[in-house]
């Protein structure tokens, strides 16, 4: 059966890491807004930032100005990831994007490395996810692939979750491999059997992709940044964004 390019996963791409590289000099390049662009142009659906307190890339400044993008965009969707009770929140307020990410990452951590917890965390994230919905943003809780704890995300009043991928991604290649895709899409038909949508992200490559859209059902948005811009450096970004939705196309026939 073949499916529509509409029911396909979408692409979201994160520019943290164009940023990070902007920041290492005082120039303003390369360019995050011309970064997502070329990426829009060359058919991704989203953009997605992360900005975290400490501004290590992505600057408020950032997030403003792909706002203003965005507006001549209105297909394409803005994906803003963070702590909630962090900084979060200002940006879901000022800019309203189409999904705010809610991600339980410390001031300071090197990466996101874990999801949110239930029920310890319920009590404090249901209010802000109420928050955002009468704001009309969707919430996305960034989850790891545990099927136990979708209810759980979904009475709290979250749309999605994203599944957070780094074991998936670290197990390619090894024996484990089949076992961490069985995970994943056990604990994504536990999001859909709750009523939750499903997204996913975290070291995706065009190595551990198509395996994972194949064979994780419901698959609604994939963000993806540190491999996709890594790509980019050698391809381009337009060749690094198509490479991406072949893969995806190729995996969801
Ligand atoms: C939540 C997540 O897994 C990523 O979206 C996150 O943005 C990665 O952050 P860094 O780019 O700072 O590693
Ligand atoms: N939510 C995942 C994301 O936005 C990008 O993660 P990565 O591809 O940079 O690891």
């Amino acid at each position: 059966m073949t499916t529509s390019a509409s029911s396909r996963t979408a692409l979201s791409v994160n520019v943290n890491k164009v940023a990070l590289v902007r920041n290492t000099r005082h120039l303003g390049i390369p360019s995050v807004t011309r970064a997502a662009q070329l990426c829009l142009e060359a058919g991704a659906q989203g953009i997605t930032v992360h900005p975290r307190p400490d501004e290590r890339h992505i600057r408020a400044s950032d997030v403003a100005e792909l706002h203003e993008l965005l507006k001549q965009w209105p297909e394409a969707e803005y994906n803003i990831e963070g702590n909630p009770f962090h900084n979060l929140m200002d940006f879901v307020r000022a800019y309203r994007p189409q999904q705010a990410t809610f991600v339980p990452d410390g001031q300071d951590q090197f990466t996101s490395d874990h999801g949110w917890s239930f029920p310890q965390d319920a009590e404090r994230l249901a209010p802000l996810i109420a928050e955002c919905r009468a704001l009309g943003v969707r919430v996305s809780l960034f989850m790891d692939p545990v099927p136990e704890q979708m209810a759980a995300a979904k009475a709290v009043g979250a749309d999605r979750v994203e599944l957070y991928t780094e074991p998936y991604a670290a197990a390619w290649g090894t024996p484990a491999q089949a076992q961490q895709l069985e995970a994943y899409r056990a604990a994504a038909q536990a999001a859909l059997d709750a009523g939750l949508g499903v997204n996913a992200g975290h070291d995706l490559s065009l190595d551990n992709l198509g395996a994972f859209a194949a064979g994780v059902p419901g698959l609604l948005e994939v963000s993806i940044g540190h491999a996709l811009i890594g790509g980019a450096l050698e391809r381009g970004y337009a060749g690094a964004v198509q490479a991406y939705l072949q893969c995806i196309a190729s995996a969801q026939p």
